[in-house]
C-alpha cells in the first residue's frame, strides 16, 4: 500500500547530472513513488549560482546554504551532485548526523574516504549509494558488491572514463585534434569540472581505487592506484598501433596477484588488438571485464558519463535507499573485509610498445636486443623504419635504403615482463650512445 507522506530528499548541485536528477524525479514522480511505495518530495536543491537559468527546476527551491539544508532534519535522502572533496565531505557527513542516507555520484571523495564515509554512514544506521560513480550509467557496483558476492573476482579490467574514450575515438578515427576534441567532450558534459581530472587519468584512477575495493573486498583508495593519463599519447602512437592491428585507449586494470595475496590497481593508456571487444568502445561509452572464478567473464557496456546516463544510476540509488528508508532497514554496506596489500606497478606482467630513435648503423639493433637480453625482457618483434636524412618523417620500412649518419625508429614489441625490468630496461637504453631518445613506451593489454 502507498504512504502518502512524501519521503524527503534534497539535492546538492544542479548542474549537468543535477538538473538532470531534478528533471526525471519532476518528470517521473509518480512511477517512482510506484516503485518506491510512497511519494518523493524535493525538498531543497543547493548550488553556487542561484541566479544561473536552470529549465525545468523549480526556482524556489534554490538556496546557497547547502550546509543549512543538509542540517533540517527531516530529509530521508540527501544526493550529492557537486563533486570534489570539500564541502562535500563535510557536507555528507552532516546529512548522516541529521538520520539521511546519501546518493553521491562522487568518485574523488569515495576514492579518497570511503571507508571513512561508510562507517560514519553504519554509524548512524544510513545507507550510502554510489553506483553512478563509476561507469555512469552501467550497473556495475551493485552486481559486483551484491551479485558476484558469493564468487572470487580475480580481474577488473575496462574503459572507465568518458572523456579520454572520446578524445582517442575522435583522434583515431577522424584525426581530430587533441584540444578540439576535449572541448568537444567538455561542451557534451562529459568532462568533470576540471578536465585534467579526465587527460592525467585521476578520474580514473579513483574508479578504479572503487572497483578494485568492491571487487577484492579490500581498502583500496587512489593513492594506492598507478596513474598515468592521455597528455603523452601522440598521433605517432596510434599511427604505430594502427600498423600493429591495436588502437589506444586508456584503461583501468586493477589484478589479484597470481598468489592471491596482493592486488594491483592501474590506470595507463595501453594498445589492444582491433579484434578485441574493448576496442569498438566509441565516444563516451565504457565497457569493463569482471573475471571472476565461477562465472568466468562478463562485460559491463553502456554510456560512461552524461547528464541523462548518470541520473539514471542516481535514480536508481535513489529509489533503493527510499525503499529501504520506508522499510526501517539498510542496504548492503562497505564490502571490505580483509586487507590485502597493494602491490607496487613494477610487479604488474605485461607486454610493451617501445619506440625507439636510433642511429641507423649496423650493430644497432643487436646492442638493443643485447640490453633487453641482460633484463631478463624477451622481444617478440622488431620493426624498424630509415628516416631519409635530412627528410621530415618519411618512413621506409626495414629493407629500405641505409644512410650512414642517419637515424631509425626502432619500435620493439616484447613478451610479457615485469614492469620493472621494462623501466630498467629502458634506462640502460637511454645510456646507449646509439639510442638518441626514447619516443614512447606503451603497454600491450588484452591479448
Ligand atoms: N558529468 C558526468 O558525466 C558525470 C559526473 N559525475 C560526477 O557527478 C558530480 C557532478 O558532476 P556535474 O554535474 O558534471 O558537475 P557540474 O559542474 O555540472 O555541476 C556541479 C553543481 O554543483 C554546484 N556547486 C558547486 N559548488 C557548490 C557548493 N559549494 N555548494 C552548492 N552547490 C555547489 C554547482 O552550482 P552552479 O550550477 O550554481 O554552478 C553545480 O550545480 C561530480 O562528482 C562528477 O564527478 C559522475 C558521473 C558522470
Ligand atoms: N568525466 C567523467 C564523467 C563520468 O564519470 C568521464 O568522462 O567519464
Amino acid at each position: 500500500m502507498m504512504r502518502t507522506r512524501p519521503l524527503k530528499v534534497a539535492l546538492l548541485g544542479c548542474g549537468v547530472v543535477g538538473s538532470e536528477v531534478a528533471r526525471i524525479m519532476t518528470t517521473q514522480a509518480d512511477d517512482l513513488a510506484a516503485r518506491i511505495g510512497a511519494p518523493v518530495e524535493l525538498a531543497g536543491i543547493a548550488v553556487r549560482r542561484p541566479g544561473r537559468v536552470r529549465a525545468g527546476v523549480p526556482a524556489d527551491l534554490l538556496t546557497t546554504d547547502a550546509t543549512a539544508l543538509v542540517k533540517r532534519g527531516d530529509l530521508d535522502v540527501v544526493v550529492e551532485v557537486i563533486g570534489g572533496i570539500e564541502p562535500v565531505r563535510t557536507l555528507i557527513t552532516t546529512a548522516f548526523e541529521h538520520g539521511a542516507s546519501v546518493v553521491s555520484a562522487n568518485k574523488a571523495l569515495l576514492a579518497a574516504d570511503g571507508a571513512a564515509l561508510h562507517a560514519k554512514a553504519a554509524e548512524h544506521g544510513v545507507d550510502l549509494y554510489y553506483e553512478a560513480a563509476v561507469a555512469g550509467a552501467i550497473p556495475l557496483l551493485r552486481p559486483l558488491r551484491e551479485s558476484l558476492a558469493g564468487d572470487r573476482v580475480n580481474r577488473v579490467l575496462g574503459i572507465v572514463n568518458g572523456t579520454t574514450n572520446f578524445i582517442l575515438d575522435r583522434m583515431d578515427g577522424t584525426g581530430a585534434g587533441y584540444s578540439e576534441a576535449l572541448d568537444e567532450a567538455t561542451a557534451l558534459g562529459y568532462a568533470e569540472a576540471d578536465p585534467t581530472a579526465d587527460v592525467e587519468g585521476f578520474d580514473a584512477a579513483a574508479k578504479a581505487a572503487i572497483l578494485a575495493g568492491i571487487a577484492f573486498h579490500t581498502r583500496v583508495t587512489i593513492d594506492d592506484v598507478h596513474r598515468e593519463g592521455l597528455t603523452e599519447v601522440t598521433a605517432a602512437d596510434i599511427a604505430s598501433a594502427r600498423k600493429m592491428g591495436c588502437t589506444v585507449k586508456l584503461l583501468a586494470i586493477c589484478e589479484r596477484t597470481p598468489d592471491g595475496r596482493s592486488v594491483t590497481a592501474r590506470v595507463h593508456p595501453a594498445m589492444i588488438p582491433l579484434s578485441h571487444p574493448l576496442a569498438s568502445v566509441r565516444e563516451a561509452y565504457n565497457a569493463v571485464f569482471v573475471e571472476a572464478e565461477a562465472a568466468g567473464r562478463l562485460m559491463f557496456y553502456g554510456p560512461g558519463a552524461g547528464g541523462a546516463p548518470t541520473a539514471s544510476a542516481v535514480l536508481g540509488d535513489l529509489v533503493a535507499a527510499c525503499r529501504n528508508k520506508l522499510a526501517g532497514v539498510t542496504g548492503a554496506g562497505e564490502s571490505a573485509y580483509t586487507q590485502l596489500p597493494v602491490s607496487p606497478m613494477g610487479d604488474v606482467v605485461t607486454r610493451y610498445h617501445i619506440s625507439l630513435d636510433v642511429a641507423d648503423k649496423p650493430g644497432v639493433l643487436a646492442q638493443v636486443a643485447t640490453v633487453f637480453a641482460e633484463h631478463d625482457v624477451s622481444i617478440d618483434t622488431v620493426r624498424q623504419q630509415s628516416r631519409i636524412q635530412g627528410g621530415d618523417e618519411t618512413a621506409v620500412e626495414q629493407a629500405g635504403p641505409r644512410r650512414e649518419g642517419g637515424e631509425a625508429s626502432l619500435v620493439v614489441v616484447t613478451h610479457r615482463a615485469p614492469d620493472a625490468a621494462l623501466s630498467a630496461t629502458v634506462g640502460s637504453l637511454r645510456k646507449l650512445d646509439t639510442v638518441r631518445g626514447v619516443a614512447s613506451i606503451m603497454r600491450v593489454e588484452g591479448e
